[in-house]
């Protein structure tokens, strides 16, 4: 603990320093003022001492000590008026300070590069972390709490040292078993605190799942309450039992740590009494000192104490600082150039695979997507086609091979620029809780209203918006927050409409219509032709209706290209997956006129 507080503190300090130098150099200032107007003040109380014990009248006696009273008296008074400078000055850091550490979390959570949700423990990582920034708002306090119980240990030490020098090592011995057991009882909180995480990640899903709106259906309609709850409540035991066994731990580790110091201050205190006895030590000094080792005891108990409090922000603070690194490591860190609307999207001889996973997602794509061209690709689940359009989008990074656009790799496009020139409507899109125009525009408007019209009416969203109450100023959020709720082919409609409003060069749509009834769905892919006029469009639909109007159909199988072709030539194919899986899609034994069924 002592070899990490110092850098601890500095830490602490410059995240402060980061948001408000003023106040962070106020309250070093008053701490330090603080720590001197303490030594006075014990140096003063022998003077006191001195002239109250002296003989003579109490009149002259009270008289001569007049003087140092006063230094005594004004270094107290002034003392408390920089306690109550220094606590608002950490009240007003410190919430500025967890914020700051929360910002800069976020920064790194967001710059990451999205295959680091894929890595393992990184989501339990962040909460770690998240907790750090949480209790980084305690940092401030605690930095100040151990730099005032230092200042006034400082104080003292030097009164005790000038009075005897043996006082000293003793009282570090009497502090040292209390300090110990404060440390270990972090540490014990700390580690309990690690090992719970999962589980803890746990109960917050289950909570998420048994209160809310969205599963509560699939909840009650299959009786899913009781098994649910009984997954809760024995992963909260779980935690109880953790939490608990660490109490006593800790309780222990505080009770052996007492009853050491205990020991070791009657030590002392007799240390006293043998110096005062044997002559080594005058009565006023005997007074001062008595006021100097409880002045540095409680110093020392507080350095301890609330070094033991800040050690163990300082571990979660590890967790933060770790994540920004991790985060760090993964950041967006490609290259600078900018793209423009691409003509061509190449991939070559591009292999794919997840962190962790032993067998590629795909192997050895080579395929061309021009602007004017619709490409469908189309395979079984599982068969890649979601990965190869994330990684076309430059959301992935290839791990052999490469995609370029117009001849540049994605590797050496900055990010940013190349997404501007993309857009995605995913297969489970996200639902912000925005206005409908911020849910279109992204929070990026052009064009003004005309421009969020217009790709409403290509998206069939202009239904929706017709039906809303503020028209695009409606919250799309629940009813108890005052929006307004849409159904999940509203929704689609809406995530269809701000891929359209981008003014983007390569579009991709993986399962665009899954929501959507047949008017809906026709008007998407009969509008379909008209904007890829001036875009790449890359098209992912089970439904194989769907891709007879794009140019080219790939078929992927185990993350590899096994067929490619017109619609026309791909159904001619008999001995070609993409023919089988034609034919079972019409094979649903619908009835004719006379009550037969037909196939095919
Ligand atoms: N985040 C991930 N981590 C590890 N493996 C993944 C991840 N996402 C997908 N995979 C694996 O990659 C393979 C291809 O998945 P992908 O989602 O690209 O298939 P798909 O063809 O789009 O499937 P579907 O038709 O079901 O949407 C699958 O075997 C899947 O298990």
């Amino acid at each position: 603990m002592a070899r990490r507080l110092p850098g601890l503190m500095r830490r602490t300090l410059g995240l402060a320093w980061r948001v408000d130098r003023v106040a962070v150099a106020v309250l070093l200032i008053c701490q330090a003022a603080s720590g001197l107007l303490g030594a006075f003040g014990l140096l003063a109380t022998t003077g006191t001492i001195k002239a109250l014990i002296a003989s003579g009248h109490i009149t002259d006696r009270l008289h001569q000590a007049i003087p140092s009273i006063a230094v005594v008296a004004g270094a107290a008074g002034l003392r408390s008026l920089l306690g109550i400078t220094i606590s608002a000055l950490s009240s007003r850091i410190s919430p500025r300070v967890a914020r700051e550490a929360e910002m800069m979390l976020l920064d790194a959570a967001t710059n990451a590069e999205l295959t680091a949700y894929d890595r393992a423990g990184y989501n339990d990582r962040f909460d770690a972390a998240d907790r750090g920034a949480e209790v980084s708002r305690d940092l401030i306090g605690q930095t100040q709490n151990v730099i005032a119980s230092a200042a006034s240990l400082v104080a003292a030490v030097v009164v005790l040292t000038a009075l005897h020098p043996a006082l000293l090592p003793l009282l570090v011995l009497a502090a040292l078993p209390q300090g110990i057991a404060s440390v270990r009882a972090a540490r014990i909180s700390y580690v309990t605190m690690v090992e719970t995480f999962h589980d803890r990640r746990v109960l917050n899903l289950l909570r998420w799942y048994l209160v809310n709106k969205e599963p509560a259906d699939q909840i009650r309609s299959g009786t899913m309450a009781p098994f649910l709850t009984h997954r809760y409540r024995t992963t909260g035991e779980r935690v109880t039992t953790a939490t608990n066994r660490a109490a006593w731990r800790s309780a222990k580790a505080y009770i052996v740590g007492a009853i050491a110091s205990g020991l070791a201050s009657a030590l002392v205190w007799a240390a006293v009494v043998v110096l005062l006895a044997t002559g080594h030590m005058s009565v006023a000094s005997a007074g001062t000192a008595v006021f100097a080792l409880s002045t540095a005891a409680s110093g020392l108990h507080g350095i301890v104490g609330y070094g033991a409090d800040l050690y163990r922000s300082g571990l979660y603070l590890d967790d933060w600082s770790r994540f920004l690194d991790e985060a760090g490591g993964h950041r967006l860190n490609r290259g600078n150039k900018s793209p423009a609307a691409p003509a061509l999207v190449r991939a070559e001889n591009l292999t794919y695979t997840y962190p962790g996973s032993d067998t590629p997602s795909l192997e050895k794509i080579s395929l061309d997507f021009r602007r004017g061209e619709v490409v469908a690709l189309v395979g079984e689940n599982g068969s890649g086609k979601t990965t190869l359009s994330k990684i076309l989008a430059g959301l992935y990074i290839p791990t052999e091979g490469a995609v370029t656009w117009d001849g540049t790799d994605t590797r050496d496009l900055d990010p940013a620029a190349l997404w501007r020139e993309t857009a995605v409507v995913p297969q489970s899109y996200a639902r912000f809780p925005l206005s409908a125009r911020e849910n279109i525009t992204l929070g990026q408007p052009h064009g003004g209203d005309e421009a969020v019209h217009a790709a409403a009416v290509a998206s069939g969203a202009i239904d929706v918006l017709d039906d809303l109450r503020a028209g695009l100023d409606t919250l799309l959020a629940r009813e108890m927050w005052g929006g307004q709720e849409l159904s999940g082919g509203q929704w689609q409609r809406i995530a269809i409409a701000r891929a359209f409003y981008r003014r983007s060069g390569l579009l991709v749509l993986d399962e665009p219509t899954s929501a959507l009834d047949p008017r809906a769905e026709h008007r998407i892919f009969s509008g379909l032709r008209a904007l890829a006029r001036d875009r790449a469009v890359v098209l992912v639909s089970h439904r194989l209706a769907n891709v007879a109007m794009a140019d080219r159909i790939v078929v992927l199988d185990h993350g590899r290209i096994i067929q490619q072709g017109t619609f026309i030539e791909l159904v001619a194919d008999t001995a070609g997956l993409f023919h089988e899986l034609w034919q079972l899609q019409n094979d649903r034994g619908i009835p004719n006129q006379r009550g037969s069924r037909f196939h095919g």
